[in-house]
This record gives C-alpha cells, structure tokens and sequence, in this order.
C-alpha cells in the first residue's frame, strides 16, 4: 500500500531534521557527501528517527544537486550521493516505514541568480538517479521561490507515478517572497499534481499554525508541516536550536486540527521532537474540516504621512532646464568645506545636491546623515545614493525607512562600484540584491509594502534615480538597461561623466523614444594626471584623445590646467543643454568652487537658449 492511501484515514508521522544533526560533522562541509564517508552516522539518524516513531523517513538528498554539489567541487557525484543514499535509507528502516527522496530548493531572496534553464536540467540529473535506486515518494521541500517549485514539481509529476510532497517555505506568515499567499500557492501546486502540499522550515510551531489557521484544508491534496524547532540561535560562529520537544507535542494537537495529516520536522528537530508528536497523535483520528480564522480586519491607524516638500526632479526636468551637483560627503570628519560649498552652491539656484554612498567603495560620512544636516541647514534638496554594495536587504530597507522618517526622499538606486575597488579591497560586497530589485524594493515602499510584501502601515514618497553608463562600446546594449530599469520603476536617469560632445549626440539619438529624462553628467578635470587617471583606471569614464591632449598641454601649471578643466566642461554644457534639460555637474576633490562656476554657466545657457527659441 502506498502511503498515500494511508493518508486517507490516518494521520502519519515524518522524521526531522538531517542537515542540522550533521552540522557537527563541520559547517562548512558537504552535508550529502557524508553518505559516502560516514554512512554509518546516516544510518543511525535513520533508525533514531525510525525509533521515535517516524512513518516516512527521507534520504539525505536535500542538496545532492549538480548546483549544489559543484559548490564542493562534487558535481560529478550526483549519482553515487543519491543512490548511496537511498540504499542507506532502505538498510537502515527495512522496510519498517516509506522512504522519501528529499530534494531541495535553490534558489534564495534572489530568483534570477539562477536560471529556470539550470533548474531543471540540475532536477532531472538528481529525479533520476532517485527513481532509479527507488523510493516510495519524492519530498520537494524548503521552497522559498514559488516558480521554480511549479517547475520543478511539473517535471517529476510527468517522470512518475509515486506520490509528490510539495512544501514551500514562507517568507511571512502567510505569504511567500513572490507575495503569493499561502492558500493560492497550495492550490496551484496541487492542480500541478501534488499529492501532498504544505509548509516546511523557515518558522517553528506558532507562525506555522498562525498560517495554517488562514487556508482551507485542500479539497484534493492532503496537508503537510515540517515545523523548524524555533528560531536558531548564533554563538561562538554555529548555529544551534534549542527548541524543547515538549512544545512540539503540545502543539501537535493544534497541527491536527488545521487538516495537518503528515507531520514532520525541519530543522533544529531531532528525533525527541518526533517522537513527542508520534505519542501524541497516537490513535487520533485526522480531521476532515475545520473553521477558517477569519483573518481580523486590521485597524488602520492614520498617521500622517510625511509629505514631500519639493516637488520630484523628473517633474522639474521635464517641465524647465535642471542643475544637479554632486557633492560628496568628506572622506574626514570635518564638514566646514563640505557646507561652505552647500551654501556656494545654494546660490546659484541648484536643483539638488547629490551625494555619494561611499563611491569607488571608500568609507564617507554616511550621506543619509549629511544629507539630513544640509536639508535642516540649508534648506538645499540632498539625492541620496544607495547602492546595494554595504547594505543586504535588512539593511536597505531600514535604510529606506530611516530616510523616509528624515524627509529625505530623493534617491538614487545603484548596484554600486564593488569592494575591491575601494580602500578596503578585502571587506565583502553585499549584493543581495542589484539595482533592478533596489528600484523595485523602493517603489514598492512608495506603495507602502515592504520587500516582503508587509504592510507598512504608510507611504512613502520616494523618487528614484537610476544610473546610465553611456561610456560603453555598445550603446544600444546600454539603453537596453535603461528600458529594463524603467519597466522595474525608474524615474529618470543620471548617466556617468561624459567627455566628447559626439557622445552626448549619440546619448541624444539613442534615448530620443524614452520618455524618462536624463541628467547628462559633467565632471570637470582639474589636471592631466586626473584625466589620465579616469581614462585608464576609473570604471565606466572614458575621455576623448583630444581632451586628455588639450589637458596636456597644462601639464605644469595647476591654476591653467584646471581652467582648463572648466573651459571643457562648459563647451560640453553648450552641446548637453541644447539636447537636455538636466545637466548634473560632479565636484572633483570637495574643489566646488568649480561646480560653482559651471553652475552659474549652465544657467545662463539656458536662458541664452530660451532666449534664442523665443525669437
Ligand atoms: C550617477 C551615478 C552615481 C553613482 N554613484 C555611486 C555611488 O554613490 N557609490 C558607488 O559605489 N558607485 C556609484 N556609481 C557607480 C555605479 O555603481 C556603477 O559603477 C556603474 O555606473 C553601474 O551603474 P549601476 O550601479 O546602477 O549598475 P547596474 O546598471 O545595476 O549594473 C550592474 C552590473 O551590470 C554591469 N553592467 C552595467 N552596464 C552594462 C552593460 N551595458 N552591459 C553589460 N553589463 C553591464 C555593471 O558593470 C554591474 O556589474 C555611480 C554611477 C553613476 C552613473
Ligand atoms: C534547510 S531545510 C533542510 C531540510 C532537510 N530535510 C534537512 O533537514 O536537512
Ligand atoms: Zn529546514
């Protein structure tokens, strides 16, 4: 009989964890090559679990894939992994309970790490080997990413016939990262073909069942929950659970009232976790329907939201002719330069000033701080950087909060230059996120939802800006990401330094059929070895030959060459403000009274060309 006919009137149990028993072995090694080297451990786990009372036990597979395994160098080792395993599972319980084939998720916050393409040829590699040896049912667990589990899931339901255990991890309770809730995304898996679908890991007992008491039982499918033993807890560098098994039989009552009719353990489990819901679900009999929770309405309290005080630049540069300066925060904790050139720059009638989070990945004063001081001083509009580089997706989104508590809500969202190029070449890149999801993420706060997908109880009001490097063999390619961050949310484009007028004319050409505006940037250069220097090792700056030769020739006297330096960037502005409105002047080395000057000479271009247009 195969247990899903079982399943039809009783209620089985499932074992726990295996990764977190074997941590032990090393938290750095392969968890599935240990069926090779110490398949006696494996097989202790097996019987303890077996002994505990556990129906279905499944075989150390969880990450025994060609993309997991080839992180140990290991990829050429599918095969002997899941078939050691499988024997090793069926020596160990003979024949006393159903032996599953765990097969794990892969993807993470991040889904386009990995391509759909990849997924499935690394599926099929692992089903296979797994059908082969024989099992009595596949276990698809631990899958934060909705569509790689429909993927997934298709591909075994067409390969065979045993039963299909398709289980997701939440991100919330309730919901999955994709935002899909709970109860829809049992649904399709079991229209998919799933004989079993549920939860497992990610939340111990509580959020489980908080989730659980919001979905009907499935009409076809029967329900499982792999509950972690609450949350981990970090000490001396490992992670370990100390979860009590006798809460987890206290709760396998509630599991049974929710429709549960598999119940097992992930991780932090062990089998005293197991054996507390086998003696407790002994000779109960499952449920066959149960009262929803009706969700409580919420009570919305209305706080004010906090209203922008200047009106977003992609409105302003549409409309009329736009300078921005970057100004960035000082590498040194003194500010006095930093705000006389706010004020210098004030003057003048700037839209914004931008600055800089950390750029070429050095450490600066955090600009959300100056950004602060410069709005409450000056009363001047600061564009807050953000790169994905310093902060993971905690981080940025505390970030986002934090700014919009301060009223600073003019950003600009970039993936950001990597660590290795900075002062602390050896400290790590966060990357969790790239400036697509970055855009994402903050326009999705504007919405008022997290990441996640969280209510956040307010708006935001956020405006974003998102790079263009035009300084690229193909530009074509370029505006192709252009098109891409539009469709994720941007809301106009700041580009890199540009330093040929025939590239502000083909920047024109190419982005003519955007609607979004563009700030062309201008950065003068203030002597030859700074144009030699951003030429040859500054990523995204190119410099035309006859620029770099012109600065040449000033070789020996400073105050020249940075006139000079001036002296072309006002040409550039002549060609860059007859095709855009938005001109974003960077200050080299805190020296603004040149952005200061270029200021004041982009202004009186503008009203030269309105004047010429009007006649
Ligand atoms: C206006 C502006 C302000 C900046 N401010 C900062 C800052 O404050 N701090 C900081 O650290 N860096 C800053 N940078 C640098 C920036 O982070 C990158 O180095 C670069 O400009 C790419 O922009 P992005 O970060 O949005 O990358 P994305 O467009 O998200 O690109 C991400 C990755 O794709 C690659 N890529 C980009 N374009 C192409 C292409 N056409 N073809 C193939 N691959 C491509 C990039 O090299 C990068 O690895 C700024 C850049 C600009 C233009
Ligand atoms: C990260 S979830 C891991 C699930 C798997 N069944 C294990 O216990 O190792
Ligand atoms: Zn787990």
């Amino acid at each position: 009989m195969n247990f899903l006919k079982r399943l039809e009137n009783e209620i089985l149990i499932a074992d726990g964890a295996m990764g977190t028993l074997l941590y032990s072995y090393g938290k750095d090694s392969c968890i599935e090559q240990l069926n090779l080297s110490h398949s006696e451990q494996i097989m202790d786990i097996h019987k303890a679990y077996l002994d505990a009372g556990a129906q279905i036990i499944q075989t150390n597979t969880y990450a025994a894939n060609y993309l997991k395994l080839s992180r140990y160098g290991l990829e050429d080792s599918v095969k002997e992994i899941n078939s050691k395993a499988v024997q090793l599972a069926k020596q160990a319980v003979q024949s006393k309970a159903y032996i599953v084939g765990s097969m794990g998720g892969n993807r993470g916050i991040n889904p386009q790490a990995i391509s759909i393409e990849e997924i499935k040829r690394s599926f099929r590699e692992q089903l296979y080997c797994l059908l082969l040896e024989g099992v009595d049912g596949i276990l698809l667990e631990t899958y934060y990413d909705l569509e790689e589990l429909e993927t997934v899931l298709a591909i075994a339901r067409k390969e065979t016939d045993i039963p299909i255990i398709a289980q997701v991890s939440m991100q919330e309770v309730g919901i999955l990262q994709d935002h899909t809730t709970i109860g829809e995304a049992l649904n399709r898996l079991e229209s998919l073909g799933a004989d079993v679908v549920g939860l497992n890991c990610r939340f111990g007992p509580h959020h489980m069942l908080m989730a659980l008491e919001q979905i009907a039982i499935p009409s076809k499918a029967y329900l499982s929950a792999y509950p972690n033993a609450g949350l981990p807890a970090y000490t001396d560098g490992v992670f370990h659970y100390d979860g009590d098994p006798d809460y987890f039989r206290k709760s396998a009552q509630s599991f049974r009232e929710q429709g549960v009719r598999l119940l097992g353990g992930c991780c932090g489990t062990t089998p005293e976790h197991i054996r507390a819901f086998a003696l407790e679900l002994k000779d109960t009999e499952p449920v066959q329907e149960k009262a929803l929770k009706i969700k409580e309405e919420k009570i919305v309290i209305s706080t004010p939201t906090i209203e922008r005080e200047y009106l977003p630049l992609q409105n302003i540069v549409k409309e009329r002719p736009s300078v921005i300066v970057e100004l960035d925060p000082p590498k040194k904790l003194d500010t006095t330069k930093y705000f006389r050139g706010v004020q210098a720059l004030k003057e003048k009638g700037i839209d914004a000033i931008t600055m800089a989070d950390n750029s070429l990945a050095s450490p600066r004063i955090s600009n959300s701080a100056l950004g602060h001081l410069v709005k409450q001083q000056t009363g001047v509009r600061p564009l807050i950087h953000i790169t994905c580089r310093d902060r993971n997706v905690i981080g940025l989104q505390s970030h986002l909060m934090g700014l919009h508590t301060l009223g600073l809500h003019d950003l600009l969202a970039i993936t950001g230059d990597p660590a290795r190029v900075g002062d602390f070449p050896g400290a790590s890149s966060v990357y969790d996120v790239s400036s697509f999801e970055l855009i994402q993420m903050i326009k999705q706060f504007n919405e008022g939802l997290s990441f996640s997908g969280k209510d956040l109880g307010q708006k935001t009001s956020f405006s974003v800006a998102a790079a263009f490097n035009p300084n690229v063999r193909q530009l074509d390619k370029a505006v192709q990401r252009l098109e891409k961050k539009i469709t994720y949310g941007a809301d106009y484009f700041i580009t890199q330094p540009v330093y040929s007028e025939e590239k502000i004319i083909s920047i024109y050409e190419e982005t003519k059929h955007l609607d979004t505006p563009i700030y062309i940037g201008l950065m003068p250069l203030t002597s030859s070895k700074n144009a030699e220097f951003l030429h040859h090792e500054v990523p995204g700056i190119k410099i035309a030959d006859s620029i770099r030769n012109s600065m040449a020739a000033y070789k020996d006297d400073p105050i020249k060459a940075s006139q000079e330096g001036i002296n072309i960037t006002k040409a550039l502005i002549d060609t860059a403000a007859e095709l855009f409105n938005g001109i974003y002047l960077i200050t080299p080395f805190l020296r603004y009274e040149m952005t200061v000057e270029l200021s004041e000479y982009a202004n009186q271009t503008s009203e030269r060309l309105r004047r010429k247009h009007r006649v």
